[in-house]
């Protein structure tokens, strides 16, 4: 099921916690919503799942305006709030058999779907325990069961692994990501590794506008600028080497990263690469090139450029 959302806005008060944003997702992709504290990543998820109404604009699932209420969409969706809301007096099995009754799951099948969602979220020596009296990170799992309980065509994630260890992590990293080869997930995060481990594409937000969409690699490619290499060269002198990388007609500078490990870095002239001129060099000079390292722009350094003013 796609989602659309169209300038879409929300105030509270004086303060525009969404200013006219419009972005979709496609079924079938896992869309990472980042953004600093108080971006509006969470008000932008609640008025997807209907948990708060919308002010201005308007979001479409499946084609169909979440603005009218006899679309039901909400069976559709599985939301994990924020703050993972839970009843703490119900042990897990009862709690997840009645989420799975309010999502209307019949009585045949509800016992099969709580007993995959215990597998899949890793919550089988829990199962019986009260969830106050789970870990931050078991109801975490069990934040996720709910959200999945009803095998929902979307699912609107938010920060799913806080609080999880690393095996869990990883586990739901993957479970994320095969969910998101049938199903549309929106999630949001603040571990930039994770968008990259989990996400086909990255939506940035900032002050409640989007300041950044498209896949990481597109995201690198617009911020990175000119080619930038880092450098091994052996068996020359260091300032001989230096010279001779600076006068190559593709180079547009050239600095030490060591000298004395001869390590050099070169940034290379807009629209150019040097990573051949650079190994004739070496070849025509009898020098040896043991390092040639193409400088990526990390995501954290595109996400501090969009979102710190
Ligand atoms: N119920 C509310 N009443 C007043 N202001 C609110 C309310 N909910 C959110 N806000 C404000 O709207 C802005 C966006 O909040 P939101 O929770 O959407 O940010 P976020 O990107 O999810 O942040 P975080 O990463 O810290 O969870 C914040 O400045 C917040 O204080």
């Amino acid at each position: 099921m796609d989602i659309q959302i169209e300038k879409l806005t929300k105030t509270y008060g004086p303060q525009t916690a969404v200013n006219d944003i419009s972005f979709d997702v496609k079924t079938g992709e896992v869309l990472g919503f980042l953004g600093p504290n108080g971006a509006g990543k969470s008000t932008t998820m609640k008025m997807i799942t209907g948990y708060i109404g919308i002010e201005k604009g308007d979001i479409h699932i499946g084609g169909k305006s979440v603005t009218n209420p006899s679309n039901d969409l909400k069976k559709h969706i599985g939301y994990l709030p924020e703050n993972n809301p839970l009843y703490l007096d119900m042990p897990v099995m009862d709690y997840l058999e009645f989420c799975g009754s309010l999502q209307g799951i019949d009585t045949l099948n509800i016992d099969k779907r709580i007993r995959e969602m215990i597998g899949v979220c890793g919550l089988n020596r829990e199962k019986h325990k009260k969830i106050g009296e789970l870990s931050k990170g078991y109801r975490q799992r069990v934040g996720l069961a709910q959200a999945m309980i009803h095998d929902p065509e979307i699912l609107v994630l938010d920060e799913p692994t806080t609080g999880l260890d690393p095996n869990q992590i990883i586990e739901i990293r993957k479970l994320i990501r095969d969910l998101g080869k049938e199903k549309t997930v929106i999630l949001s995060t603040h571990i930039l590794p994770e968008v990259e481990a989990t996400c086909d594409r990255i939506l940035i937000i900032n002050k409640g506008k989007i300041v950044a969409n498209g896949t990481p690699e597109t995201l690198r490619k617009q911020a990175q600028g000119n080619e930038v290499l880092k450098l091994r060269i052996e068996d020359g002198d260091a300032d001989l080497i230096l010279k001779s990388l600076k006068e190559l007609n593709t180079v547009q500078s050239v600095e030490y990263v060591q000298q004395n490990q001869n390590l050099f870095e070169v940034q290379s002239l807009a629209e150019q690469t040097s990573k051949r001129h650079i190994f004739n060099l070496c070849v025509q000079k009898k020098w040896v090139l043991t390092e040639l390292t193409p400088m990526e722009t990390k995501l954290e350094d595109i996400f501090r450029n969009l979102t710190v003013n």
